[in-house]
């Protein structure tokens, strides 16, 4: 199983920002998970990633069982693309140079590159259509190219599961819409990373995204295929306002009803 969460909880203080969450995804899925501010996706992430751990309750990624796996070596088969990580990344490095950096899983590029790294990090940036930033510094890209440049980099450590964190945020609908066809072209290769893709926006859930798990209040309140997962009746009840859910091509729309 690529995450494997049973009865977790998370408790700070007073709070159980995690309430008895059971979360399973299986290799070949890919995952969005959805939800208001607040409801726990980020202290979900951290918790994945090693960085948090949990009050109860057992947790195992990618075969390997927390208490008993080195988190470092786990963490380089996750790519985790986030605005924490964005800000990060120095302004005057290069885009190719930053892809690069994947590798080592660094801030910054000092190891000694091979070619075969740098065809590697060339074929990888040509096949997100993004290799005119190859010589671009990151402080002259936009907010799209910046992303862009971002899962390029975690793609170049061939992780097994990449978590793609709220990735549309501040783009343009051209550039989002840009965005998501780049991470449908990720996602949908046979030999793909399991995609989990974060996100407040029902609109951004592209038909690659098989399943969906909608996060509240630190809760799972639904988890499944994302055709059983948004519909109208679910989702109203989900944001505890009426709204109206609409295919077209594969992707759904989201309408709050008028009152
Ligand atoms: N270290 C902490 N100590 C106490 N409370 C915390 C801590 N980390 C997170 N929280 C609380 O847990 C809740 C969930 O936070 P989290 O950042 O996981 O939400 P989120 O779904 O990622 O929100 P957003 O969409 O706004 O990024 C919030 O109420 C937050 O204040």
């Amino acid at each position: 199983m690529v995450i494997d969460i049973r009865n977790v909880s998370w408790e700070r203080g007073e709070n159980t920002i995690l309430k008895e969450m059971n979360w399973q995804v299986q290799p070949g899925e890919h995952w969005c998970l959805l939800g208001l501010n607040g409801s726990g996706k980020t202290t979900l992430l951290n918790m994945i990633n090693g960085y948090i751990w949990p009050t109860r309750g057992e947790i195992s990624i990618l075969g390997n069982k927390f208490g008993e796996t080195d988190l470092r070596e786990l963490r380089k088969k996750i790519g985790w693309v986030s605005t924490a990580l964005q800000q990060k990344l120095y302004g005057s490095e290069t885009g190719l140079k930053i892809a690069l950096s994947g590798k080592f899983a660094s801030i910054g590029l000092y190891e000694q590159i091979e070619e075969s790294d740098e065809l590697q990090a060339e074929a990888i940036m040509d096949q997100l259509g993004c290799s005119f930033l190859k010589n671009r510094t990151y402080q002259t890209m936009s907010q799209g190219e910046r992303q862009r440049i971002l899962i390029a980099r975690a793609l170049m450590a061939k992780p097994s599961l990449l978590i793609l964190d709220e990735p549309c945020t501040g783009l343009d609908i051209f550039a989002r819409e840009q965005l998501l066809g780049m991470i449908h072209s990720v996602a949908a290769q046979p030999d793909a990373p399991t995609i989990v893709y974060v996100t407040h926006h029902v609109e951004e859930i592209l038909p690659v995204f098989s399943h969906t798990l909608l996060i509240k209040k630190g809760e799972v309140y639904e988890a499944g295929q994302t055709k059983d997962v948004l519909t109208s009746g679910r989702m109203s009840r989900f944001f505890d306002v009426p709204v109206e859910i609409e295919q077209k091509d594969g992707r759904h729309w989201l309408y709050v009803k008028r009152g």
